[in-house]
């Protein structure tokens, strides 16, 4: 693990999640194992904004002038948009952007939809690729050009009340989404010059990846009236005037997928949150000649009770070494093993083998067996989720000493927690000072700035960032 994008890089492959061969920089092929684990986060995601969203779908192909309308917001992602300028031989009248987010597609409809306050508030999400041409260095599902697993949400509201209070259902969601991933997460208000362009502010979810740098994982943005004024998105409201809606978006992508992969994996390969597993539990017969068919008649029966159950299990009756089974699977990351050899069948019981701590318990194949290994299922994910959180608190420092912020940094130790005043200038001098981003505002506080002296405002985290 100590050199991280070597192992990140290694793992995309061995466990067959994405085939980064493909012939377009920053763009990768979706591998079937992969594909399945990128299945069931977007089944646990859909769960939780189905409570109160709906989905749609809106086009990828966005017109300039649209595109172009509201000024901060083109200025942020204009060095980013790729441009269709032709339809086969002939050229475009006006070409046509890939959303690199979709507000410029959605608000101009939002403006036909939206008449009068009984049509509000709307809730709406879609999943979609998005394409940004990221210069930075792209990196497999952390920083693409084709974004394939891009869920934004976009709310309107008559008032801005209705839009702080969706702000904070939004953080809830994340957090009940990332913690039924076991992803921990650090939640700040992002400084006024990195929120989202056309946002009055913006509230980011980082996570901290295991080479010390903290990565983006979702952000949730308040954009007041900017874009309804800019897409004229007003209503009548019940005294009868008419009034621009308040509005949020919110955002998550492949880096949801790469965090999991990131945080949970180990020198073996992947280790998955058993509720997000594809196979939850491989069973692996131990085969001698003599005992080869009653091994096998027990491990079927075990696999059928366990189907019963609803879990999603694998036999790998496979005719090759169990270590070669053993080493396979531990790569996939399957949060259970079963072994079953004779000794096992012998005593009437199985031995389970948790992927993430190693641990091997003898479990009776009796009337509770499909109980005792979901209640397995459950301290793991559990576990999972608290040793991550674990991890990361350690790696986060109070300091009130900028050489200490420095080492901190330069040595890849994590995140420094300083006072800051609050002034942008003094914001951006510390960031260069000690080489690192300001993720932005936890909270506030007294005491004095880090940097300036000055009297303190808050307490802010930096970190070397994705
Ligand atoms: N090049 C990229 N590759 C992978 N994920 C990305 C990339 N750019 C942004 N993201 C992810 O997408 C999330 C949402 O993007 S965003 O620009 O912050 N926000 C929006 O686009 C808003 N419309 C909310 S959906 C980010 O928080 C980040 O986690
Ligand atoms: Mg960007
Ligand atoms: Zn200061």
């Amino acid at each position: 693990m100590e050199n991280f994008s070597e192992w990140y890089h290694e793992i995309l492959e061995n466990a067959e999640i994405i085939d980064s061969r493909y012939p377009v920089k920053g763009m990768h092929a979706w591998l079937p194992y992969g594909f399945k684990i990128r299945k069931k986060i977007i089944e646990t995601l859909r769960k939780l904004l189905d409570e109160d969203h709906d989905e749609v779908l809106f086009p990828l192909l966005i017109p300039e002038e649209e595109l172009m309308k509201e000024s901060i917001h083109i200025k942020g992602f204009e060095d980013e948009v790729y441009w269709v300028t032709h339809g086969g031989k002939a050229k475009l009248k006006r070409k046509l952007a890939l959303r690199p987010t979709s507000e410029t597609a959605m608000y101009p409809m939002f403006s036909l939809w939206i008449r009068t306050h009984k049509d509000l508030p709307l809730k709406v999400y879609q999943i979609v690729n998005t394409f940004r041409y990221e210069t930075k260095h792209t990196r497999p599902l952390i920083r693409i050009r084709e974004i394939t697993t891009f869920k934004e949400a976009h709310t309107v509201h008559k008032t801005l009340e209705g839009a702080e209070k969706q702000v904070k259902k939004a953080i809830n969601i994340y957090k009940t989404f990332f913690d039924s991933l076991g992803i921990p997460y650090l939640i700040t208000k992002r400084p006024e010059w990195d929120k989202f362009p056309g946002a009055v502010y913006t509230i980011a979810f980082d996570t901290l990846m295991p080479d010390g740098r903290t990565l983006q994982i979702g952000t949730i943005h308040n954009l007041g009236q900017n874009f309804s004024k800019t897409f004229d998105i007003t209503f009548e409201t019940e005294e009868g005037k008419h009034e621009h809606a308040y509005q949020t978006c919110y955002g998550v992508s492949d880096r949801v997928i790469a965090s999991v992969i990131s945080i949970h994996g180990d020198e073996k390969g992947l280790c998955l949150p058993p509720k997000i597993a594809p196979i939850q539990i491989v069973i692996v017969p131990i085969i001698f000649k003599e005992t080869e068919e009653e091994v096998l008649e027990f491990c079927k029966n075990v696999e059928k009770k366990l189907k019963e159950g609803k879990l999603k299990v694998h036999l790998d009756d496979r005719d090759i070494r169990a270590g070669r089974k053993f080493y396979e699977w531990e790569m996939k990351g399957i949060p259970l093993r079963i072994e079953i050899g004779p000794k096992d069948i012998e005593k009437n019981k199985v031995v389970v083998v948790r992927r993430d701590s190693g641990e091997k318990m003898d479990v009776k194949f009796d009337d509770n067996f499909v109980e005792n290994i979901k209640s397995i299922i459950e301290k793991m994910n559990n576990d999972m989720r608290k040793r991550a959180w674990e991890k990361m608190k350690k790696k986060i420092y109070d300091v009130d000493d900028i050489k200490k912020c420095k080492d901190i940094i330069n040595n890849g130790k994590g995140v420094v927690r300083v006072i800051w005043c609050g002034n942008e200038n003094c914001g951006k001098n510390l960031e260069e000072k000690i080489k690192a981003d300001m993720l932005g505002i936890e909270g506030k506080s007294s005491g004095k700035c880090l940097n300036c002296n000055e009297d303190g405002k808050y307490k802010v985290l930096l970190a070397k960032t994705y």
